[in-house]
């Protein structure tokens, strides 16, 4: 699915008013409509107060659609408009035209119009959407101050007003902050960020039908990963399948004291469909592989507490690195040679990529190789990032420069590719947001790339079902309960999940 730049939505918009020969207030009913029905569901006690607040444009135009519809469905709908200047949208206009005489509204210019006590459950925010060209200042930004300190849920329709949807905003720039927000048709990349979650809250999507010919040639380098599109990638296991056609894997991982994070990785990497995997582990880790993980080889490297030496890697479809690695000089030089004579594809994650980023190897990465770091790992190998925009841009040339993929994990997992696209992720829960799902990523995508998937498609799947786990773990277990183990025992129920 794409992600559109404001300008790209108004052009959806307007062809598709073209396409279909309606005038634009039918695509605006359209909307409403969408957003109606979402609500209802959503919030389907009438007896709640509901205070909607419209600025001068489409937005706004849209929320008093909104509240003739929800007055026609007996719910206690208020109006302000909000509009110092008295120019509105023609289909605002309309739309103001069309508003039944008993929803009561109140006009907003100055700060003395504002009504005094006000007792509202929801605020529906379509102060500002798509249409934000500047900061919001005056009477706008009080209002938002206004909004954001009343004890009620908002909803922001489309988009919170003050947030630009593609671009960061300056500190102390007026900002509604929602609880949900309810977007039509296309996701915003602002969604997608960390630093826009006080205001965004949670998000959905509801369809208006935009014209397909413009969303199918419109171009873009953002996009978000869809269970569709999973669907269409994961392959079946095949009837006279063996063991070889699904490869064989090595792990590289662990040291003494963490041979915790290459038995996760390796667990992961079996349940991920593998059909051989190796682990490559310090001697400590020997017996300790062979127990908790019996279906994996273990090949122990002749020191006792850290990798010293690289096995023959010349039997393997994939490559996996880093769990659990440590940093001794040894492992250092181990990756080096790793990175220059390696014939498989390399998944290298946690100790690895620091190795990576302190020695400078990221001139020798293999094209095409696929790098797992979380924020403060891909800062060490591409720099500080001022926001989190600036740092998809860095994502962006990190990954082109050096002919690689990087999955930046985090609330949406982002995938950098070589040709400078992003992919986001939208499986997961904060429950992850523990020690060792990073370990059965590593595992997941490695197991992927041995079974041939590409490594646009091994990143794309693995981050998918990884969330996909982790959101099945969070039904039994709950967020805060939730451990690295739980993802590998749903690894299982989320292949299932497509007939896999
Ligand atoms: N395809 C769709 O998704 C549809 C979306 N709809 C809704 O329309 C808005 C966008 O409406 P638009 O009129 O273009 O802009 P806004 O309402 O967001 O803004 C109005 C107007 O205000 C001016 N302005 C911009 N920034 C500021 C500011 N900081 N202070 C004061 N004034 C400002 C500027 O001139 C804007 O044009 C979209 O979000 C949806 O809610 C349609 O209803 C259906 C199709
Ligand atoms: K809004």
């Amino acid at each position: 699915m794409k992600i559109l730049t404001a300008l790209q939505i108004r052009e959806a918009d307007q062809r598709t008013i073209a396409e279909e020969n309606i005038p634009s207030a039918a695509l605006m009913e359209r909307a409403a409509n969408a957003f109606t029905e979402w609500f209802t569901r959503k919030f389907p006690d009438t007896g709640k107060n509901i205070l909607i607040c419209c600025g001068p444009g489409n937005n706004g135009g849209d929320g008093l659609a909104i509240a003739r519809m929800l007055h026609a469905l007996d719910y206690a709908a208020t109006v302000w408009i909000v509009a110092p200047e008295n120019k509105f949208s023609p289909d605002f206009l309309t739309n103001q035209e069309r508003l039944p005489a008993a929803i009561p509204v109140t006009n907003i210019k100055q700060t003395s119009d504002f009504p005094e006590a006000s007792e509202f459950n929801l605020v529906l925010d379509g102060l500002f959407g798509t249409g934000l060209s500047r900061s919001v200042t005056g009477i706008y930004a009080e209002i938002i101050q206004h909004i954001n300190h009343l004890p009620a849920q908002v909803i922001a329709i489309d988009v919170p007003s003050g947030l630009y949807t593609e671009a960061p905003n300056q500190l102390g720039d007026a900002i509604v902050q929602a609880d949900y927000t309810l977007s039509f048709e296309v996701p915003k990349l602002a969604f997608l960020l960390a630093q826009n979650e006080k205001y965004v809250g949670e998000w959905y999507l509801v369809a208006i039908n935009l014209s397909p010919a413009f969303l199918a040639d419109v171009t873009t380098d953002k996009f978000i990963f869809t269970r569709e599109q999973v669907t269409q990638i994961i392959q079946p296991r095949r009837k006279f399948s063996h063991k070889g056609t699904y490869g064989h894997a090595l792990l590289l991982a662990g040291s003494y004291g963490k041979m915790g994070a290459a038995a996760l990785a390796a667990r992961a990497c079996l349940r991920s469909g593998v059909g051989l995997l190796s682990v490559h582990c310090p001697k400590v880790g020997y017996t300790i592989l062979q127990t908790a993980v019996p279906e994996a080889m273990t090949l122990p490297d002749t020191e006792a507490t850290h990798l010293t030496q690289l096995p023959d890697l010349n039997t393997y479809q994939a490559i996996g690195i880093g769990p659990g690695l440590g940093k001794e000089p040894a492992t250092r030089h181990l990756v080096r040679q790793l990175l220059q004579t390696t014939p498989a594809p390399l998944v290298i994650d946690a100790d690895a990529l620091n190795i990576i980023a302190e020695e400078n190897l990221q001139p020798a990465l293999p094209p095409n190789t696929i790098l797992t770091p979380h924020p403060k790992e891909f800062e060490r190998l591409a720099g500080p990032a001022s926001d989190d925009y600036n740092r998809l841009k860095l994502l962006q040339n990190f990954c082109r420069q050096y002919g690689c993929f990087v999955v930046l994990k985090g609330g949406h997992t982002c995938i950098g590719t070589p040709a400078g696209d992003l992919y986001f992720n939208i499986t997961g829960n904060p429950g992850m947001a523990t020690g060792g799902t990073g370990d059965v990523l590593t595992g997941i995508i490695t197991a992927l790339v041995a079974q041939k998937y590409s490594p646009l498609d091994a990143c794309r799947l693995g981050v998918y079902l990884h969330g996909l786990a982790g959101d099945l773990a969070r039904d039994q277990v709950g967020e805060t309960a939730l451990i690295a183990s739980d993802l590998i025992e749903n690894l299982g129920a989320a292949f299932r999940q497509f007939g896999s």
